[in-house]
């Protein structure tokens, strides 16, 4: 068995899914594939969920109508019938009738998930229609978490005993990502583009020979190419070298992806759903680290200073009650410095998190921030390289270890 991830870009249109039936036609006949919502319809759904909490009617109409159009032109150009998206859009219309409940990140899961089950529901009954008997499968009754909202924690218990039931015969699935459910029936998300993660989690549980995720790259480039000119195919990378760049912000995989096939020496391939033929990239277990630098910009960060009221040192007792405010706020640190009497940290600019989160901080520390700033990292980097970055940028913070380099800048204009 293997495992296939297609993301948001490559089902964005019903060219799109022809594509993905093509290539699961000719390199997927025994695989379970897992897919995204359509094009960038977790954005839309995310926009509807605080037009629902806001009690705005006039803009839910016009994000379900939006939805409805969307989905409906994709579906019927495929199989000539869009009823399967319109029952699923109008359960969703029922819902956002009922007042939503206290808690956003329970009322975002139950939204936002809708966008992986329609282009799901609509590519099995294309795949079926072309003659590809694909068995839907509902990663909510396979997908155990907690109630973590946003970003479940998965019982690998329980979820791998739910997967292997369900998965027992050679053929081709079909299943959601970034979607689970609680102990409770409540749907819960993995984490913004964590359908990388949730093909992981299958190929765990199924002891698969591979995962390939599809994507409009040709694989790991050592920079993103929406911000390089001249970036290079990365084609073999070790388990390490992948979630470092992961971590630091790659967004080509997600990095919760790679543990749990790095666990069971699963190779990774990331290919171009453009070329499929092509070798594109493989992550594995080889001895070889990377000898080119990679690069990866995260922009829309903010810089917060934390400086105690009553002038004691950043120690143990200073950074347990910070850590404890950010776990608190559900903000991730990307890069963090201190000083005796002061701690910095970088983070993404959410401004569902972060005016929350600086509000809790307040109450123990002097607090400043700087926003609109941009976190540069280069891993295996040397001189040359981060000159490279910083004409016209204003360096305010930096980071090195013995491969990794990081700098905070701000655009001079
Ligand atoms: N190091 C990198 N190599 C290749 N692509 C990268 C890299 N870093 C960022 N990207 C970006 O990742 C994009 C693919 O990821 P994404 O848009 O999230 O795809 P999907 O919706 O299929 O999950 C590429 O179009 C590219 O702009
Ligand atoms: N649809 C979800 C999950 C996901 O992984 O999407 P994509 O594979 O298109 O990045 C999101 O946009 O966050």
């Amino acid at each position: 068995m293997k495992v296939f991830k297609f993301g948001g870009a490559s089902v964005k249109d019903a060219d799109g899914v022809r594509n993905l039936a093509e290539i699961v036609r000719t390199q997927g006949q025994d695989a379970v594939i897992v897919v995204s919502a359509m094009g960038k319809t977790t954005n839309a759904l995310e926009s509807l969920v605080r037009a629902y909490v806001d009690q705005q009617p006039d803009s839910i109409r016009t994000h379900l109508a939006g939805l409805l159009a969307y989905h409906s032109n994709i579906m019927s150009e495929l199989t000539g019938d869009f009823s399967l998206v319109h029952q699923t859009l109008t359960q969703l219309e029922i819902h956002l009738k009922s007042p939503a409940s206290a808690f956003y990140d329970e009322v975002y899961d139950q939204i936002v998930s809708v966008g992986e089950l329609l282009s799901t529901q609509i590519i099995a009954a294309y795949l079926t229609q072309t003659g590809l008997a694909a068995r839907w499968l509902d990663a909510r009754q396979l997908i155990r978490t907690d109630t973590t909202f946003r970003e479940g924690r998965v019982d690998w218990e329980t979820t791998s005993h739910q997967i292997k039931a369900a998965v027992t015969k050679s053929g081709v699935y079909i299943t959601q990502g970034f979607i689970g459910q609680s102990a409770d029936n409540r749907t819960t998300t993995l984490g913004r583009e964590g359908s990388d993660y949730t093909a992981a989690i299958f190929a765990y549980c199924l002891n698969a020979a591979n995962v390939t995720i599809w994507k409009d790259v040709p694989g790991v480039l050592n920079a993103d190419p929406k911000w390089f000119d001249e970036t290079v195919l990365l084609e073999r990378l070790t388990y390490q070298d992948a979630i470092e760049l992961a971590y630091y912000g790659a967004t080509v995989i997600h990095p919760k992806t790679i543990k749990p096939l790095q666990n069971k020496g699963i190779p990774l391939y990331v290919k171009s759903f453009l070329k499929p033929d092509a070798p594109g990239t493989v992550i594995g277990n080889h001895e070889r680290h990377l000898t080119i630098p990679s690069f990866i910009f995260k922009v829309n960060q903010v810089l917060i200073s934390l400086h105690p009221n009553d002038f004691s040192f950043i120690a143990e007792d200073n950074l347990s009650r910070i850590f404890g405010r950010f776990a608190q706020a559900g903000v991730k640190i990307n890069l963090m410095q201190n000083t005796a009497i002061s701690f910095s940290v970088v983070v993404d600019n959410n401004p569902d998190r972060v005016p929350a989160l600086l509000a809790l901080l307040k109450e123990d520390f002097r607090v400043s921030y700087n926003d609109g700033l941009e976190l540069i990292t280069i891993r295996y980097y040397d001189q040359g390289t981060i000159d490279r970055v910083l004409p016209n940028k204003k360096l305010l913070l930096e980071q090195k270890s013995r491969y990794t380099v990081q700098l905070v800048v701000k655009d001079v204009s």
